[in-house]
């Protein structure tokens, strides 16, 4: 298709991953008013390649439409989401998304709906509309982390379907933090210091609880609030740190809990060094390789021994407690 010869009267921006490799994306301009561009538009979705950034940083499809159905069909139902990673953020939920969606029986909404926290007023038939179309025996699924920490979450989840399956990607709590703290500075270069931010004002090393970064890692906190509406068993804790030394290993574990058939295995993933992460060797829709983009596996900026210590020591009751809560130890002490 020659995109040269369309005229950009009016911008509509498609990004369309052309060679079906993740990290190599090229942006198509079409005139809103141009006859044909909605037609355009129709036909990317058709091949599963309109894309939109998510929240997260990745490239995410906007319309995940199996590759064999077209969209002018209406094979399979949009369906509310029989399973949702609700956490936490920078654990590692969209390593684990783009895992789960190699799997032919789940289909995901690639980009985060906010939904139970920015977007409830909408309602429910809104949110049932962002789904991908599933057939029986497929599941459901999205993804977006800051539900795990939002107060109304768990009563809004609830509301929508009590048997709604919930995994939590947690991370060494000080890792997360300062994971999300080099978030926030790539986006913000004159923040303050970690060290700055993570004390309270004129202490003597007291941990500022109001910072997010801070108080997102305060797992056993957060999930009380979740364990009034969800039995444990409704809820799995994935390990961030497994996740990367042994992602087939915790795959298993997550594909057990959604009741599928253990598809995702070793001969999925192979270590990239360069990346320093696991990565797919066969992603969702390519026959290539494929690693998470930049604003995943950052390096971390540099922070005091001392400040992280302090910090550990901090999150060590709450950890403690977390362990007990779950039956799990994560070993972050
Ligand atoms: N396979 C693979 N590739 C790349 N990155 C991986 C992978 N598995 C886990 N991780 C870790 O995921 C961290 C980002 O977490 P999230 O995806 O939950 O972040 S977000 O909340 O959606 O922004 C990200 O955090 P940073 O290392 O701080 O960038 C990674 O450590």
């Amino acid at each position: 298709m020659d995109v040269g010869m369309i005229p950009e009267l009016s911008k509509v921006s498609l990004t369309a991953d052309l060679d079906g490799h993740w990290n190599r994306t090229s942006t198509i301009s079409v005139a809103k008013e141009l006859p044909g561009s909605s037609e355009l538009h129709s036909i990317l979705q058709q091949i599963g390649h309109v894309q939109q950034q998510t929240s997260d940083g990745e490239t995410a499809k906007t319309e995940d439409v199996d590759s064999s159905i077209s969209v002018f069909n209406n094979f399979g139902t949009k369906k509310f989401p029989h399973a949702i990673i609700i956490g936490v953020k920078k654990g590692g939920t969209r390593a684990l998304l783009e895992f789960l969606r190699i799997h032919p029986d789940v289909r995901a909404v690639g980009a985060e709906p906010h939904f139970f926290d920015r977007f409830y007023d909408k309602g429910l038939q809104w949110y049932r509309n962002l789904m991908p179309r599933t057939l029986d025996g497929q599941i459901t699924m999205e993804k977006t982390p800051s539900y795990f920490v939002t107060k109304e979450a768990p009563h809004r989840v609830f509301a929508m379907s009590r048997h709604t399956k919930l995994i939590v990607v947690v991370r060494d709590p000080v890792t997360r933090a300062v994971s999300d703290y080099t978030q926030t500075l790539s986006k913000n270069p004159g923040l303050p210091t970690f060290q700055n931010l993570v004390f309270k004002n004129s202490s003597r090393g007291l941990i500022d609880t109001s910072w997010s970064a801070v108080r997102i890692g305060i797992y056993a906190k957060h999930l009380e609030n979740w364990l009034q509406y969800f039995p444990l068993s409704g809820l799995l804790f994935v390990s961030g740190e497994r996740l990367v030394t042994d992602p087939a290993g915790e795959m298993g574990r997550v594909q057990d809990f959604l009741g599928l058939k253990r598809v995702i295995t070793d001969k999925h993933f192979y270590f990239n060094q360069t990346k320093g992460f696991p990565c797919l060797k066969k992603p969702e829709g390519s026959s290539r390789p494929r690693c998470l983009g930049k604003s995943k596996g950052r390096s971390h900026p540099h922070i005091p021994p001392e400040v992280l210590l302090r910090l550990r020591d901090f999150y060590r009751p709450f950890n403690l407690k977390f362990y007990q809560m779950t039956g799990q130890d994560f070993g972050w002490d």
